[in-house]
């Protein structure tokens, strides 16, 4: 972890190029030097099973969890939160004017005790 975790609905396949998004997501955080970066992994869930509003048009969603470690302080998660849905909103600008679309991030601290890695990755970055 950090876990960037794309939720996605199905209908968005051909549209929403996701590697851009994640280049720009791995740079930022490594960048800010409070995530180590042979720890960050993103990556989408496909949603072909859904609803969304009235199910009256081609709506499409597009949610976000990042899930960090514990102990860094509020404001702190704050400006990566909002750097990181700066992002995003960019990055699906052009087809928020093309279709419908809601877009949504949160990022969540986990368990300071119940969070358990084994990671070789830190290693090649020393
Ligand atoms: O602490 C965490 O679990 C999340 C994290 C880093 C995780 C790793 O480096 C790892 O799993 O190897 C973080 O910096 O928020």
């Amino acid at each position: 972890m950090p876990h960037f975790i794309v939720e996605c609905t199905e209908n968005l396949r051909d549209s929403a190029d996701f590697q851009p998004l994640f280049a720009q997501v791995h740079e930022y955080m490594a960048g800010t030097g409070i995530f180590p970066i042979g720890g960050i992994r993103s990556r989408v869930h496909w949603i072909d099973t859904y609803r969304m509003a009235d199910a009256a048009a081609d709506y499409a969603f597009v949610h976000i969890t990042l899930k960090v470690g514990h102990g860094r302080d509020e404001a702190t998660r704050k400006a990566v939160g909002d750097h990181l849905f700066g992002l995003v909103k960019t990055h699906f600008a052009k087809l928020m004017e093309d279709r419908y679309l809601a877009l949504s991030f949160e990022m969540v601290e986990l368990h300071p005790v119940l969070n358990y890695k084994h990671n070789n990755v830190h290693a090649r970055f020393k």
